[in-house]
């Protein structure tokens, strides 16, 4: 077992400069520099500037440079994937998909901001009503590292079809992805209407503290939308949240536990449980647990021989993932695979298999975002709903059963944005959901994302004959 510290992508203030680190090797792969107060509110003010004149374009024009947006996404996709890969040890595969996601989400929103129009009201022979979306202004986009392009490409894409200059912040995890979008990007609209911003948390804070932005949207940690909650209210800007979230998988007698064990080792271990919506807590049913635990350590156990899992984003996050472990193992859980820190280069972490997991342990109570499945029996199906139910996230949840009645208790029952029955993946962003809890406030995703970025006025226009005496 290694404590040697692998070194992380970090944003040195003392330089300025962000050092991008392969989490794979360990290996210095570039640096950035982080932009400065003045260049923050410069963006800002661009946006400003070009903000009267991209709001009068008309949808379909903006629809049209949206398509060159996706296609040059596309034309640069292998490229893109390859710097995801080397910053943030996404495989290259799964970092493909998410550029060519990115590209087709832009795509959609291409082809939905101009059908995204007002609504007649009632009105009568006399009166008409009716109502017309208007952009809300300059939109700042604060974006993650667990897959960069498609969160970015969906938020520019809604904010910029529906009339909206935009700012992007991207991730200090992924700098080099968000700059070389930024210079895709930015030369295929007016000047302003669309800017990049390279920076940290810090940079974040001065771009949404300015006060010039009359909409947020934040996609990343828990902890950070509830500081940009604050800021919204003091500056009355409309936020978008997306954040974090503790899922729990609800396990039911009556299935077959192999096929469960695979349903949770995938939940859990996909992108090394980096993805919002990954499995983060399991609770089984006694009836099956024994065979399901030992399906499941087996499942682990084949990945963590495979030698080739990704590593998470960087030692920092590792270590985070560790801790959590650590503390579990300390408060009675059992690994019965990984939860030890490899050897070598890099910041690899095992697939985990944590069980005798309970309520007052962090990876049961917390979001981990890493490869960890803790596991906690329970004695029946209204045991773990209870159990699921608990906690102050409220992202996603999902049930495998074979049992009606559960699914429906388990529908009506979640305090969840998503609930995915006999899978672990899918829902947002195909459909949009609204989190709840921690887990954010909003639509990030699908058409309703488009209504966040717009602000509705009812015009109603009266004859004049009505006014005559
Ligand atoms: N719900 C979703 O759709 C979704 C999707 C992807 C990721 N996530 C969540 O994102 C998290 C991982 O992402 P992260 O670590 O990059 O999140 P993060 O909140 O640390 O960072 C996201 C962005 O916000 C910026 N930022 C950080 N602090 C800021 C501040 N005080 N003011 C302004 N901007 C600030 C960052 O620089 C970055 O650009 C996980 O919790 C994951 O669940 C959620």
């Amino acid at each position: 077992m290694s404590t040697a510290p692998a070194p992380s992508t970090q944003a040195d203030r003392d330089t300025g400069q962000m050092v991008i680190m392969d989490p794979a090797t360990g290996e210095q792969v570039g640096s950035l520099p982080i932009a400065g107060p003045e260049e923050a509110h410069r963006a800002l003010a661009a946006a400003r500037t070009a903000a009267a004149d991209w709001a009068a374009t008309s949808p379909a024009e903006r629809g049209q440079l949206l398509h060159r947006a996706a296609q040059a996404l596309e034309d640069a996709a292998e490229e893109l994937a390859e710097l995801n890969r080397r910053e943030t040890g996404k495989p290259l595969q799964d970092s493909l998909g998410g550029v060519q996601a990115g590209a087709a989400t832009l795509r959609q929103y291409a082809e939905l901001g101009p059908v995204h129009r007002g609504h007649s009201l009632c009105g009568d022979q006399l009166a008409t009503n009716y109502t017309v979306s208007e952009p809300r202004g300059v939109a700042l986009l604060l974006t993650p590292w667990n897959d960069p392009v498609a969160v970015a490409a969906g938020l520019i894409g809604a904010a910029l079809v529906t009339g909206n200059t935009v700012v992007h912040k991207p991730s200090e995890r992924c700098p080099q992805v968000g700059a070389r979008l930024g210079e895709l990007l930015e030369p295929i609209f007016a000047p302003g209407v669309f800017s990049t911003v390279l920076g940290d948390a810090a940079t974040g804070r001065v771009l949404s503290e300015a006060g010039q932005a009359q909409v947020i949207a934040h996609v990343g940690s828990s902890a950070t939308g509830a500081r940009l909650a604050e800021v919204a209210a003091a500056t009355s800007a409309h936020l978008i949240r997306e954040n974090g979230g503790n899922d729990p998988l609800l396990v039911d007698a009556g299935v077959d536990p192999q096929w469960a064990a695979e349903q949770a080792a995938l939940g859990c271990f996909a992108n090394a449980g980096q993805i919002c919506t990954s499995v983060e807590r399991i609770y089984v049913h006694r009836d099956i647990a024994a065979e399901f635990c030992r399906a499941l350590t087996e499942q682990a156990r084949q990945r963590n021989a495979s030698g080739d899992f990704q590593p998470l984003v960087d030692a920092a996050h590792r270590e985070g993932v560790h801790e959590q472990v650590r503390q579990a193992l300390a408060s009675g859980a059992v690994a019965a695979e990984g939860g030890m820190l490899p050897e070598g280069p890099g910041a690899h972490y095992p697939a985990t298999v944590l069980l005798q997991c309970a309520s007052g342990m962090r990876v049961m109570d917390e979001e981990t975002f890493g490869p960890i499945a803790p596991v906690e029996v329970v004695d029946d199906f209204e045991q773990g709903l209870a159990k699921a139910r608990a906690g102050r996230y409220g992202l996603a949840a999902s049930v495998l059963t074979a049992d009606i009645a559960h699914l429906q208790q388990a529908v009506a029952g979640l305090p969840v944005g998503t609930v995915k029955v006999n899978a672990v993946f899918g829902g947002a962003p195909g459909g949009a959901a609204e989190p709840r809890g921690d887990s954010g406030a909003g639509f990030g995703y699908g058409p309703e994302l488009l209504d966040e970025f717009t602000l509705t006025k009812v015009v109603h226009v009266s004859a004049p004959e009505r006014r005559t005496p």
